[in-house]
């Protein structure tokens, strides 16, 4: 079930969080002040499991076309983790680390789940994103990504521009204080 659980930055912040729905509609209302999009869409069946990113973007190709019907996104991928993938601890690393993007992070999971956690002024707004949900964040919110241990997921990223995934770090150890994906119990 998706859940949003909104948490300040201060000492022992992140002990309880101010606030936990798995209301979508809630979660979008409160996303939604912050200009973060957050919509639950129709996802396909079962993905076959030797489906290649090309395979999963001809599936998704309708969901696909809505997203990219404003111009803004033309470059699409689809990224896929599952527990055995050989970089499964690097790539977790890699998006544990706070970072930024010069663009929106646009992403529409269509499989499994994953932890999106958001650093906006003195707030971290966890997101575990659920096969379904869709989302936009602006460009330059800080934020991190886990996909824990045994990662299972697989998302649509939109892009801006044709280089796909470029993120700025920031050097900021915060993630290593809040909750991750298996805490959760996910
Ligand atoms: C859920 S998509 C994979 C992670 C990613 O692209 C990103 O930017 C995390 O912050
Ligand atoms: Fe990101
Ligand atoms: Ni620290």
């Amino acid at each position: 079930m998706t859940l949003l659980q909104v948490f300040g930055t201060g000492p022992a912040a992140s002990a309880s969080p101010n606030l936990s729905s798995s209301d979508p509609a809630a979660i979008a209302a409160t996303l939604a002040p912050m200009g973060i999009g957050f919509e639950r869409w129709q996802v396909q069946g079962g993905l076959s499991p030797e489906a290649d990113p090309a395979a999963i973007l001809a599936v998704y190709a309708t969901e696909i076309a809505r997203v990219q019907a404003g111009g803004s996104y033309p470059t699409v991928d689809a990224i896929r983790l599952t527990p055995n993938h050989p970089d499964r601890q690097a790539l977790r690393q890699k998006f544990l680390a706070e970072h930024t993007h010069s663009e929106d992070e646009v992403r529409f999971f269509v499989e499994g789940r994953g932890l999106f956690c958001l650093h906006i002024g003195d707030l971290v707004l966890q997101l575990l994103c659920e096969a379904g949900d869709w989302i936009s964040v602006p460009a330059g919110t800080k934020h991190w990504f886990d996909m824990g241990p045994e990662p299972h997921f697989c998302a649509l990223r939109f892009f801006d521009n044709p280089a796909g995934w470029v993120a700025e770090f920031t050097g900021d150890q915060i993630a290593d204080h809040y909750p991750r994906l298996d805490d959760l119990g996910a």
